[in-house]
């Protein structure tokens, strides 16, 4: 059954803005935003706490079986830091939001992550992680990578995003 309504993924190094940007776009266009992070915790869709990476295991495929409905259904803004293990079906874009990498080390402390910690996460903004995961896992036409270091910027992305989801129509 064709979707009504697009579905959307917001990816992107932990800090580089994607719940920012998605509550926003939420607000302009109606699309229904689902943080992941957020429902992991709330539905306990994962399978406990790693002490080494300092975040909870989730589980991927507890993850996609509590979404395939509202996927189907269209009209969701689904906001995380991974993107290779959601149905590639499911999605007209993919956003990955990348930062400067100073700008992130800030968010990221200012956040009290430990130092490890947000080593980690800048390291894997330089090497391009996400932008990699999302370009192997995702069709050319349907990733689309967005700086999100400004104000500014932020403010470009959800009118980009708002413009595209009100433009967007079912393929017949
Ligand atoms: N483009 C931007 N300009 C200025 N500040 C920003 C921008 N994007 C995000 N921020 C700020 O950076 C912080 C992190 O943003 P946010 O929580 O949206 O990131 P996130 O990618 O959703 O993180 P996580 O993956 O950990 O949930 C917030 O304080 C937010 O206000």
């Amino acid at each position: 059954m064709a979707r009504s309504a697009p579905n959307v993924l917001v990816t992107g190094t932990p800090g580089t803005g994607k719940t920012s940007l998605s509550e926003q776009v939420a607000a302009a266009t109606g699309l229904k935003h689902l943080n992941i992070g957020d429902l992991v915790k709330s539905q306990q869709l994962h399978t406990g706490w790693d002490d080494e990476f300092e975040c909870l295991v989730i589980d991927e495929d507890k993850v996609c079986d509590a979404l395939e409905d509202l996927m189907a259904e269209g009209g969701c803004l689904v906001d995380y830091h991974g993107c290779d293990f959601f149905p590639e079906r499911w999605f007209d874009l993919v956003v990955v939001l990348q930062a400067d990498n100073t700008v992130l080390w800030e968010r990221l402390e200012k956040r009290g992550y430990s130092e490890r910690k947000v080593q980690e996460n800048v390291q894997c903004e330089i090497m391009h992680v996400i932008v990699e995961e999302a370009r192997d896992s995702y069709g050319e036409g349907v990733v689309h990578v967005l700086q999100s270091s400004t104000a500014e910027e932020m403010e470009e992305n959800v009118e980009r995003l708002t413009q595209w989801a009100r433009s967007w129509r079912p393929s017949s």
